[in-house]
């Protein structure tokens, strides 16, 4: 035991408080016991009459039902984050080895960072007050070499968790990012972009702080405790059960903080990715809001936005530092031990000077993890909300209509486009088409004609496969589109639509984005065929000119000539154009027509366009109207104003 240290040295009291401590000593001794009953007491009753739950609850009447939002019917949704944490699982897996050995480490330099305080008794008691001063720089030598390499294991450990941890970030985004790309297209069009992006965004980062930095703090933490209380119990088990007696309160308080802490960090996440639409909105229409000079409406609507925040923060730190109230009771419970209780001991000769200096360091070396424990739980919360509204994505079923394995062959690929008993809705409710059926000729342009809002871009989207039909199918060549091989199938048909969408990149490789390896003849020809490649020709730069964020340095006419570039590139076997021309003058539509026609040739156009001009020049007409189909075959024979 720890006293052995202490029966070569003079300085212990022979007798026993009971027999020689000075009856004040002994009154006192008393009084530091009854003040700790009376400590621990208090503590009790705190408890019992639920301080914190009463505190919260008055303060911010939301808290009595449980919920941030003070909705009384909802309760907070807590998972554990070991639930939570399962599918990280197989990110982790192949990194096992690695994440173990950083773990070993990890307990390692905990280890070594521990032994300080038990040198410093060992130097107090036998080099000084035992006078044996051979052993002071043998003992001072070995601690600062356990304390220079106490600092390497930890430098080569953090370097090993940061490298790995990351790695494990890194495909966790690629997979949510690739995931997003598969999930059916409602999934965009029901939610904002901007939370969408604060998922991808603060969300991962928050699950990258729990990967990174919390779980091994809280690691480091929960070792550095455990091998502190033990220590604790080795030099004195009275004193560290008299000091572990506060334990049940913390627990309670952490029991009862973390539901409101989940349901606080579910709301500031919202919030946040309410805040972070609204700006992504708003700069994205910054010429809009000048234009009708709703810049001070904005800037309203943001301070409301952000006031909303600030309450939901100062409500979530407040709760926090309840959690810190825990270490402030440890600390005085814990002096009222040390220098009260173990003093005594020490005065009746029952413990060394040096245990006590040693018990009072290890103890005070308990509340830095204790308080990192504790406020692990603030973070820990936030990550679980995080990782609650990734899966939330993740959980969503990739589109059905991505799979297929067919190829058409080149006889198959140059057959009709048949549209038979076509149903769709967007919400599963209001039908945009019920029962729709008609031809698309191959080899011909087909004009789709009808009034606003009937549905002609939705049917476009649906022969591009990227909404499948409720009912009915459209067939190419025999066969169900969506039977069709994916990658195939993108290369065989492209779409320009009315809105035009354009990358902060040169013009060279925005025409070229779907075919990266197009050489730059392949990519002029294409932009010869748009009616754009003089005019990218007459730029300083030419090719290489930046086209600005979705290409704002060029006007409306002239992105829609790249896209179209773009599209011809592709050399599709179908090609639609949904308005793709609305904003070219007459003889640029004419002459981009005019290109067209050689290059389809032998191939499909489905052209959609208010122009009664444009729809004179298609071989087929197809008309929709609220009933469904109107009218189909040949324009001139169609008599209606479309
Ligand atoms: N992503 C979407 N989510 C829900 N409803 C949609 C979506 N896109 C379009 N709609 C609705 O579907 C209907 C058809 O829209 P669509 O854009 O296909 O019409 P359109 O004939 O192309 O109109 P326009 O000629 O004005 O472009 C409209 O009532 C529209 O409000």
């Amino acid at each position: 035991m720890p006293d052995s240290f202490a029966k070569p040295l003079n300085i212990v009291i022979q007798d026993t408080c009971a027999t020689s401590c000075p009856t004040e000593n002994r009154k006192f001794c008393r009084l530091l016991r009854w003040t700790q009953i009376l400590i621990l007491g208090i503590f009790n009753i705190c408890l019992r009459l639920k301080f914190v739950s009463a505190l919260y609850s008055t303060k911010f009447p939301g808290f009595r039902s449980g919920h941030a939002s003070g909705n009384t019917e909802k309760k907070p949704v807590d998972p554990s984050i070991w639930e939570q944490m399962g599918y990280l699982g197989s990110y982790l897996k192949p990194h096992k080895k690695i994440l173990i050995f950083s773990l070993i480490l990890s307990a390692l330099s905990t280890a070594l960072g521990m032994l300080q305080p038990w040198f410093a008794k060992i130097l107090i008691d036998r080099v000084f007050l035992g006078h044996q001063p051979g052993i002071l720089f043998p003992v001072l030598g070995v601690l600062i070499l356990l304390l220079v390499v106490g600092f390497g294991v930890r430098v080569a450990n953090r370097y090993l968790y940061t490298k790995y941890s990351a790695r494990i970030l890194f495909a966790m985004r690629e997979d949510l990012f690739s995931h997003l790309q598969r999930i059916p297209l409602v999934y965009f069009s029901k939610n904002k972009i901007g939370d969408i992006y604060s998922r991808i965004a603060s969300d991962m980062a928050d699950i990258q702080a729990l990967v990174t930095d919390i779980f091994p703090k809280y690691l480091f933490d929960f070792l550095t405790f455990i091998i502190t209380a033990v220590i604790l119990f080795w030099l004195n088990w009275e004193m560290t059960l008299m000091s572990l007696a506060i334990l049940p309160f913390a627990v309670w308080v952490v029991q009862a903080i973390k539901p409101k802490l989940f349901a606080l960090s579910e709301d500031l996440a919202k919030t946040n990715a309410g805040i972070a639409h609204f700006l992504f909105e708003s700069l994205s229409n910054t010429a809009a809001i000048r234009a009708f000079g709703a810049e001070n409406c904005e800037n309203e609507k943001l301070s409301t936005k952000q006031s909303g925040i600030l309450d939901l923060l100062l409500r979530f730190q407040v709760l926090g530092a309840v959690s810190g109230s825990v270490p402030m009771a440890f600390a005085i419970v814990n002096t009222l031990i040390v220098f009260g209780f173990g003093g005594m001991k020490v005065l009746e000769g029952n413990l060394t000077i040096g245990t006590l200096v040693a018990f009072s360091v290890y103890q005070g070396r308990v509340f830095g993890p204790l308080q990192g424990l504790l406020d692990g739980i603030l973070s820990i919360q936030k990550s679980k909300v995080a990782l609650k509204r990734v899966r939330e994505i993740l959980d969503i079923s990739p589109s059905t209509n991505q799979t297929g394995d067919q190829v058409l062959s080149l006889e198959l690929s140059a057959k009709d486009l048949a549209i038979e008993d076509l149903s769709f809705s967007y919400d599963g409710q209001t039908p945009v088409f019920k029962n729709l059926s008609f031809t698309i000729p191959h080899g011909k342009t087909t004009a789709l004609a009808g009034e606003s809002g009937i549905g002609k871009t939705t049917l476009c989207h649906l022969f591009m496969r990227l909404y499948a039909p409720d009912a009915g199918t459209i067939t190419w060549g025999g066969k169900d589109i969506h039977s069709l091989d994916r990658n195939w199938f993108r290369t065989q048909m492209a779409m320009v639509s009315q809105e035009t969408f354009l990358f902060h990149t040169s013009i060279l490789e925005n025409i070229r984005f779907f075919k990266p390896d197009a050489d730059i003849e392949t990519v002029k020809k294409a932009a010869k065929a748009a009616q754009i490649h003089e005019f990218i020709e007459s730029l300083p730069k030419g090719y290489d000119t930046l086209v600005g964020d979705r290409g704002t340095r060029l006007c409306g006419g002239q992105k829609q000539r790249l896209s179209i570039a773009r599209a011809i590139l592709m050399d599709p076997k179908i090609l639609i154009l949904d308005e793709a021309t609305a904003f070219l003058d007459k003889t640029a539509e004419e002459g981009i027509k005019q290109t067209l026609k050689d290059l389809m040739k032998n191939k499909t156009i489905i052209l959609v366009s208010h122009r009664k001009t444009a729809i004179s020049h298609a071989h087929h007409l197809v008309v929709l109207g609220n009933e469904g189909l109107i009218f189909q075959g040949r324009p001139q024979e169609f008599t209606h104003d479309a």
